[in-house]
């Protein structure tokens, strides 16, 4: 994605200046130029990208900042400000609750990805314990129900539409009428799209409003469409109370910049963004943690979401209780390792790591990654249950190896390899014993219990210093509130070379 490479040049913006000896006007100068220049390239408007720089210049004044002030700081911290500022407009998009019935309405042009992303946004909510409906007002375009019953079966989520009528605010209303009466709690309405703005459209799309009275409508944009952005996104503002923004297709090469306008033009938040065709191929949007990932500072709070998403509850207590006995077997290792196949790209699982922009670890290196831990995989499927049981490290004896290595195909390098990769995650897993459990005995509560000098003993020093040392790591903990963070620690061990 496009936006990487956003993160990169703003990024590199601010190490140059880090470089320098001297931070005086001309250098700040410099580097909010090449800010600018970066964001215009990445399709941001051009409005935004100078009330930006001067938001910046108001925040960071050289002459009246006492001598000793960390400029440097002041400055990247006054950027990230920005351009948060620049993708939150303030106000909460509505969310809607288990158990209460809520109408949300998507709208958007033809194309841009409205109804691949109206069965993602239901199957998310699905799994989160809802039930979801989905009702085709689209009679525009001939296929638009074939498409979506097709999702919707696939998802096995319940689906209204009709092959002869016309009229979409009929439609609207009568699948309204039929999902109010089978309890959903989520309709979502899919309506038509034109190839451009045009006012049967919007008349349209004003009159399918009206008629439901949705609680969300969400404007759905190809996130590849550039500058143009900022006038569709208006356009659509302005015939229906557009309350929040999905950008489709970041996967591809969107520049993505086009989303930050969007964000202006409707003042509603981006509330998630769609990366590929499949279904699950959808994330929720954070403006901080976006922005942190963007300057390579890394999203541990995605991270977290997304590891707790693969790990099925049950497991959780299990994997607490060994971690308090301070127990790492080459078993507990092969489960973290599939957990983390299932996170999917192994790059995004990176990217949310601090201190690994995707520019740092660049496409051919994710395939390593991968590879790397499907191949240790591989060799611990030719263990035996006592192997991958024991806490005794002489266990592991020659002829063991020997006989690994050939039943797993591979070279005994590679199993020593295997088994070094382990035992330095064992010792850093080690420093986690004598861990109070919580006790509900649930991961997500675990990060009260944990306490810091056994969190920074954990660490590779290389990362605690990314995270700002003991005071970032606190404030972070903070900030993550209920967040787990025994698993952080698992996926950073991963992720440390
Ligand atoms: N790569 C990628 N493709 C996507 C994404 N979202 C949707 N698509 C693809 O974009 C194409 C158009 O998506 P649709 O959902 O049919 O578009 P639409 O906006 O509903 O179109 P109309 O119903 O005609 O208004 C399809 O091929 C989708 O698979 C995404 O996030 N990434």
């Amino acid at each position: 994605m496009v936006l990487a490479q956003l993160g990169g040049s703003i990024s590199r913006a601010l190490a140059q200046m880090s470089n320098a000896t001297v931070i005086d006007e001309k250098v700040l100068g410099e580097c909010l130029n090449e800010i600018s220049r970066a964001l215009l390239q990445s399709d941001v408007q051009f409005k935004m990208v100078r009330d930006m720089q001067t938001n910046i210049r108001k925040i960071v004044n050289l002459e009246t900042l006492a001598a000793g002030t960390n400029k440097r700081r002041i400055i990247q911290q006054a950027v990230f400000t920005e351009l948060c500022n620049m993708l939150d407009p303030g106000k909460p998009a509505f969310t809607p609750k288990k158990g209460k019935p809520s109408v949300v309405m998507f709208v958007g042009l033809q194309g841009s990805g409205k109804t691949t992303t109206c069965t993602k946004y239901a199957y998310y909510h699905q799994r989160k314990g809802f039930k979801p409906s989905l009702v085709c007002a689209d009679t525009f375009r001939a296929g638009a129900f074939d498409q979506l019953k097709q999702n919707a079966t696939k998802a096995k989520i319940p689906f209204y539409g009709s092959y002869m009528e016309s009229d979409p605010v009929k439609i609207a209303v009568e699948g309204l009428e039929r999902f109010r009466k089978e309890n959903s709690d989520l309709i979502i309405i899919d309506t038509s799209g034109r190839h451009k703005q045009e006012a049967a459209l919007l008349e349209e799309m004003r009159q399918v409003a009206e008629a439901t009275k949705p609680d969300l409508v969400i404007f759905v944009m190809d996130g590849s469409i550039g500058q143009a952005a900022f006038d569709q996104a208006q356009a659509f503002k302005q015939s229906a109370s557009v309350g929040a923004v999905i950008v489709t297709k970041l996967d591809g090469h969107a520049k993505g910049g086009g989303a930050l306008s969007a964000v202006a033009a409707t003042k509603s938040p981006v509330i998630f963004i769609g990366t590929g065709e499949h279904i699950d191929e959808f994330e929720i949007f954070d403006v901080k943690p976006f922005v942190s990932r963007l300057l390579g500072m890394g999203d541990l709070s995605g991270l977290m979401d997304k590891i707790q998403d693969v790990m099925p509850a049950d497991q959780q207590p299990e994997l607490l209780a060994k971690l308090a006995e301070g127990t790492f077997t080459l078993r507990l290792l092969y489960e973290q390792f599939q957990n983390l196949l299932k996170m999917g790209p192994i790059g995004q699982v990176f990217s949310m790591l601090p201190g690994f922009s995707s520019e740092l670890m660049p496409k051919g290196h994710e395939k390593e990654g991968q590879a790397k831990i499907k191949r240790y995989m591989t060799i611990m499927d030719s263990m035996t249950a006592a192997e991958l049981d024991s806490t005794n490290p002489k266990l592991m004896t020659e002829s063991r190896i020997i006989r690994i290595a050939r039943g797993s195909g591979r070279q005994i390098r590679d199993v020593m390899d295997m088994l070094e990769e382990y035992k330095r995650l064992a010792k850093m897993w080690s420093k986690m014993k004598g861990l109070k459990m919580p006790k509900n005995g649930k991961m997500s509560d675990l990060s009260q219990n944990l306490n810091i000098q056994q969190m920074t003993k954990a660490l590779p020093p290389q990362v605690l210093k990314q995270m700002g040392g003991m005071g970032g790591l606190q404030a972070l903990m903070k900030q993550m509130g209920g967040k787990d963070m025994s698993k952080m620690l698992g996926g950073m061990g991963l992720g440390g070379d």
